[in-house]
């Protein structure tokens, strides 16, 4: 008998995403190429490791993998993003059969994916651009899916998606469709945006623990697992309280990992399609700089020691505790706001219609950024997700008090010689967003004096520009 499902690329993410279709009960076909001087055949490597009650069959020939499959088929692509994607689409085309559909879900960039899109659907297939996230264990037991692209398509192949993905507290599928062309990548992409500021936040407050505070891994692990109570949990605050208990022998491993941070793209992706949309996401792209920053590990050795400035130590105390776990919340707000600003600001960019609330509820579970917040930001925006996050009653009661924790501890850690790239971003934006008169008057003057750029009055209608001779 056929498989109901094709599933191409068994590395991390294929191989438990395989495992979790099976799991579900689907009949499936993996295939996997042949990688150069391995003998394994992958492919088959993993159908021996299947438990014999699953419906699995492997292959490294591609078009035996092809007519394994029921029509109209459906095959998941899971190869990394960029060429070998565009490698299996030149691959398989010509093997399949008009009303197939293909499912890239591994991170490819928004605007690749309507070119495939494009691409694939001249020969009358369909294609849907997905995000998946959650990691391994996520694509084992249940990640979030973000499918972009032919809604026909995702009539007929989205049930396969709904059923491998996480539940969410109603046990409704953390899957929805998304939007067309390259809408589905593009939420995966500001998912991952939103991922590298949480990431670098709680980065940047364990390191101010640790000297500023002069706190133990195991103590600020401890404090994490207290902001995890009350309705602030989420799980990169749990796997960073995780990480900070992890010993090597005596020692702790955070003590042993470099501080050069790696980067795949997504977070730099974001911030590209801010600067072309004309978008603000400082949270986002401080958290990109900070990765670039720590890639200057070397100058920042030899800079090190040039200056030699000696960051202080300070009371840690309750108080102090306090305000630096507000601060971590309202910073988490805030860049959640720029995230969903953008996608809001990029639905109408590209007519996408995106569904606010819809993308905050399948973000709740099985993805990397699920957390308490989100699960209320995804009943916020049911009301209406035409405001910012920052404009809902229930947000501003938080911030209008919670903005002086963020201004102290960012004040502290200057102060102290502590940089904090999200926290003081976030801070800034804030206090920008929330100012009637901000200082872009000026920038108008001076665009004015040098190069004639004009400049719209407050006491004129705004379809008016002027220009002044600055030097009379
Ligand atoms: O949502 C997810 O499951 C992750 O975000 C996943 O997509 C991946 O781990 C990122 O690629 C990490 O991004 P960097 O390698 O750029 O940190």
């Amino acid at each position: 008998s056929q498989s109901e499902l094709g599933l191409i690329g068994l590395g991390v993410m294929g191989k438990s995403l395989a495992k979790n279709i099976l799991s579900r009960g689907f009949s499936l076909s993996v295939y996997n190429r042949q990688v150069e001087n391995k003998e394994v055949d992958i492919a088959k490597h993993f159908v021996d490791e299947q438990s014999k009650d699953v419906n699995v069959l492997g292959f490294d020939d591609l078009s035996s993998f092809v007519n394994s499959l029921e029509k109209p088929r459906t095959i998941m692509i899971m190869v990394n993003a960029g060429k070998p994607i565009d490698m299996v689409i030149e691959s398989i085309l010509p093997l399949l059969s008009k009303g197939d559909c293909l499912i890239d879900g591994g991170n490819s960039h928004y605007k690749k994916t309507l070119e495939r899109e494009q691409l694939v659907s001249r020969s009358g297939i369909h294609f849907l651009g997905t995000g998946v996230s959650g990691g391994e264990e996520g694509a084992l037991k249940g990640p979030s899916i973000m499918p972009g692209g032919s809604k026909e398509a995702y009539i007929r192949s989205g049930k396969f998606l709904e059923a491998i993905a996480a539940r969410d507290k109603n046990n409704n599928s953390c899957c929805t469709y998304v939007g067309p062309e390259g809408a589905g990548h593009y939420v995966k992409m500001i998912h991952n945006g939103i991922e590298y500021a949480e990431m670098q936040l709680l980065s940047e407050i364990y390191h101010f623990l640790r000297f500023y505070g002069n706190k133990s891994p195991e103590q600020i692990s401890g404090i994490f697992e207290s902001w995890r109570t009350n309705k602030k949990d989420s799980f990169l605050l749990e796997i960073t309280a995780d990480i900070l208990r992890k010993k090597e022998g005596k020692e702790f491993l955070i003590d042993k990992i470099l501080d050069k941070a790696g980067q795949k793209g997504t977070g730099g992706w974001s911030t590209v399609s801010a600067l072309e949309i004309g978008m603000p996401i400082s949270t986002i792209s401080e958290a990109v700089m900070a990765r670039n920053l720590s890639g200057m590990k070397s100058e920042r050795e030899i800079a090190s020691e040039i200056y030699n400035l000696k960051p202080s130590t300070g009371i840690d105390d309750e108080e102090f505790l306090n305000t630096l776990e507000k601060a971590f919340y309202a910073t988490s707000i805030i860049n959640h706001a720029i995230g969903f600003d953008l996608i809001s600001q990029a639905s109408q960019e590209y007519q996408w219609n995106l569904n606010l609330s819809e993308i905050a509820r399948i973000w709740t579970n099985g993805c990397i950024i699920r957390s308490d917040l989100m699960e209320q930001i995804s009943v916020l925006f049911k009301d209406s997700d035409s405001i910012s996050l920052l404009l809902f009653p229930e947000i501003v009661e938080i911030l209008k008090t919670d903005i002086t924790t963020l201004t102290d501890i960012v004040s502290i850690a200057m102060r102290s010689g502590y940089s904090l790239p999200v926290m003081s971003a976030a801070t800034n934006y804030f206090l920008t967003y929330t100012s009637k008169q901000s200082s872009a008057n000026m920038i108008q003057a001076q665009r004015d004096y040098f190069g004639a750029h004009t400049y719209q009055r407050v006491d004129a209608p705004l379809t008016q520009y002027f220009h002044t001779n600055w030097k009379n």
